[in-house]
């Protein structure tokens, strides 16, 4: 079996993107979060306070002939960013771009956290991350790729994010309409759960690379990109104007100014983020200040490669034994 469905940004600063998938008989459609930082599948439903939901699609358990209550089961998950939701679980019939799962434990939301509520436009998250993060209880649950996995024609999924643009995940497959060149492929260190493995290094604009092995996780639902402070200190060391802020919670700069691009590498391939990724969003509508999509990880005990990284290339998740993950530029 093989699934493809796009990955589409929630806002115009892509600071997350959904995708549109179904739920149940006859199928209710939600546009869901895919998220490889985490590896609960969890949806706003009908039984959400409605004072917590403003727009987003439910999924209704009671209107599916193939939902089924998992009873005595509960959910609760908090993210790096503070945000968060409880609830109860369900199994249902579960379809990702033409991929069905039969029988996915579907988290419906007894409570979700405000930034949540004020996200319109995203109805949930499908976790992408390995199993062992799930935090249904007293059984945890397996995600969508791994219950996928025996029927799938690979072992993989992809992840093609754009910048300001629809991209697109696929199951199952490689596409190599894609990507260009080779993909350069790197161990996964699936302990405890989170898709993690190192850079070989990085360099700033035109300057030379520095090798260096940096640990951290390939993370889907998160913005930025996350690395340790000395070098994003060399990065905003060639940007006029720049400084980290407390007021702001990062490094800031005037949005007229030149940005460098900066690169990653991946063994001995490289990425090259280009410097509109980095100049990521006003502080607010009107002001002429840009909060950096680069931001120090000192204070998160992790390095995030989250979207601002991720969108530069095209990203294989194998599910292998060992677990990889690939990176190819398109
Ligand atoms: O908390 C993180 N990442 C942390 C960011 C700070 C540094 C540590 C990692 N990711 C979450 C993200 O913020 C959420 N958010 C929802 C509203 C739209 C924007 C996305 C979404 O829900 C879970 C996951 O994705």
């Amino acid at each position: 079996d093989t699934g493809s469905a796009a990955a589409i940004p929630i806002n115009e600063v892509d600071i997350a993107y959904v995708t549109p998938v179904t739920i149940g008989t006859p199928p209710q459609t939600l546009m869901l979060d895919l998220d490889t930082g985490s590896s609960d599948l969890w949806v706003f439903s009908s039984l959400t306070p409605s004072n917590q939901v403003r727009g987003q699609e439910i999924y209704s358990p009671t209107k599916s002939s193939t939902s089924k209550l998992l009873s005595g089961h509960t959910w609760s998950i908090r993210y790096g960013d503070g945000s968060g939701s409880r609830g109860t679980v369900y199994t249902d019939n579960f379809t990702i771009g033409g991929l069905e799962v039969k029988s996915q434990a579907v988290q419906a939301a007894l409570e979700v956290s405000s930034s949540f509520t004020q996200e319109q436009s995203l109805d949930g998250l499908v976790g992408l991350g390995f199993s062992a993060l799930n935090t249904v209880r007293p059984s945890s649950q397996l995600t969508f790729f791994d219950n996928a996995r025996p029927n799938l024609d690979e072992e993989v999924f992809t992840a093609d994010l754009k910048y300001h643009a629809t991209g697109s995940y696929d199951f199952g497959f490689i596409d190599s309409k894609k990507y260009a060149g080779n993909i350069t492929y790197t161990t996964v260190q699936q302990s405890p759960g989170y898709w993690t493995h190192s850079l070989s290094g990085y360099s700033v604009g035109s300057g030379a690379f520095q090798a260096s092995q940096i640990s951290g996780i390939s993370d889907t639902g998160t913005t930025l990109l996350y690395l340790p402070t000395a070098i994003v200190t060399a990065y905003y060391r060639q940007v006029q104007g720049a400084q980290n802020s407390q007021y702001y919670g990062g490094y800031v700069f005037p949005c007229s100014s030149t940005l460098p691009t900066f690169t990653f590498g991946i063994e001995g391939a490289r990425f090259t983020i280009p410097a509109s990724y980095i100049n990521y969003t006003r502080i607010s509508p009107t002001s002429t200040t840009c909060y950096g999509g680069l931001q120090s990880s000192s204070g998160l005990g992790i390095n995030i490669f989250g979207d601002v990284a991720l969108k530069a290339a095209f990203v294989v998740f194998s599910g292998t034994n060992p677990p990889r993950i690939g990176f190819a530029i398109k």
